[in-house]
């Protein structure tokens, strides 16, 4: 029996992380959280980041499509945070990202942590910043190496 799972460290990834501006006072944690995990568990090399800023959540899908079309990158963290307001406003906004993230992923088999906080209040986003229920954006980083590794294992067999 094979077991293919893959593991956490990639010190030769070459790591794209596109966060939105939109309420960057929590995406900043969410990035610092993400960069943290990729150099210190992930062992990536500091020149083997670049972190894409984009306005919000809806043009994150966009830009990982052009990441992945650039052929640059192993691996994509998607952050940002969209929490509800008095419209459905929210519901297009995070509906869109995430589906056009998971479909761009999907066409390039390229691997993306999804980083985007999707909360009913500000209170939540804090919450999964960096404080009580830890730091999404960590746990997006350390997903896209993992399946970055469990795609390359797949495909060497
Ligand atoms: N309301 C939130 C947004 N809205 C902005 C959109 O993402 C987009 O930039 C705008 O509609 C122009 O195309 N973005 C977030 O990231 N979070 C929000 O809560
Ligand atoms: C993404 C949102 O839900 C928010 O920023 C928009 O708020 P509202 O629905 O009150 O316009």
């Amino acid at each position: 029996m094979q077991v293919i799972e893959g593991q956490v460290a990639a010190p030769h990834a070459k790591v794209a992380i596109i966060v939105a501006r939109f309420n960057h006072f929590i995406n900043d944690s969410l990035v610092e959280g993400a960069i943290d995990a990729l150099k210190r568990i992930g062992q990536v090399e500091d020149k083997n980041i670049t972190v894409i800023k984009v306005p919000g959540a809806f043009e994150i899908p966009l830009t990982v499509k052009a990441v992945a079309e650039s052929k640059k990158y192993d691996a994509v963290v998607a952050l940002g945070t969209v929490i509800r307001g008095s419209t459905a406003h929210f519901d297009y906004v995070a509906g869109e990202s995430s589906s056009g993230i998971l479909s761009t992923s999907l066409a390039h088999s390229l691997p993306v942590g999804f980083g985007i906080l999707t909360t009913e209040n500000i209170e939540q986003a804090i919450e999964r910043a960096g404080t009580k229920a830890g730091n999404k954006g960590a746990e997006a980083a350390l997903t896209a190496l993992e399946m970055y590794n469990t795609l390359n294992s797949i495909k060497k067999g």
